[in-house]
């Protein structure tokens, strides 16, 4: 059975993959069944796959727009991951909540659209994973700043490596 936790902000859940099985050789994920995850009300309709690979203390984001669904989840290492509520008018415009996924826990965050994300990498190397409902539109994506003031985020690394889009306020 496909778990699944409401969190602080509405409309983002936790998911904990219904088959997680170890044995002499390791351990075996199924990442996302449609039967068991619709079973369990994550019924969108996944069109594209993406990882991203980066080194301890890179911190990609906060990315998001106004109409993609995202299930994030860690395949390797473990990073410190941000989702910020930014939809206009929302009683929860602003707030955030920090979660650590990494491939020992296994957990993952379904996010919904109007809502930013972030990560900052807490291991040598982590494989980023995310199933999305639109395919690549980079116009249409909002960047928020990782350290603004205003969203008052806290983060566990202080000076991140981050891309020129990436690299905040101040
Ligand atoms: C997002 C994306 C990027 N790309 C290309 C474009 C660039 O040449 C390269 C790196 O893209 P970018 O610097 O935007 O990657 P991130 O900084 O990790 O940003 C992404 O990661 C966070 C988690 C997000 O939520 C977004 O999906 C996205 O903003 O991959 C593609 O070809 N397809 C894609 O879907």
């Amino acid at each position: 059975m496909v778990k699944v936790a409401k969190t602080d902000l509405d409309g983002v859940l936790v998911i904990e993959p219904p088959t997680i099985f170890e044995d002499f050789r390791g351990h075996y994920v199924e990442l996302y069944n449609r039967t068991l995850y619709e079973q369990a009300g994550v019924d969108q309709d996944f069109l594209q796959d993406d990882i991203s690979v980066s080194s301890r203390h890179v911190l990609r984001g906060i990315h998001g727009d106004r109409k993609t669904w995202k299930l994030i989840s860690c395949l390797y290492g473990r990073f410190y991951f941000v989702v910020v509520n930014n939809v206009p008018g929302s009683q929860q415009f602003g707030k955030w909540q920090g979660f650590t996924l990494s491939d020992t826990n296994r957990k993952q965050v379904l996010v919904p659209p109007g809502f930013g994300n972030g990560h900052v990498v807490l291991s040598e190397t982590a494989i980023f994973h995310y199933k999305q409902t639109t395919e690549y539109d980079r116009a249409s994506q909002f960047t928020l700043a990782w350290n603004d003031p205003a969203l008052n985020i806290w983060w566990p690394v202080r000076d991140p490596i981050t891309s020129e889009r990436d690299q905040g306020v101040g």
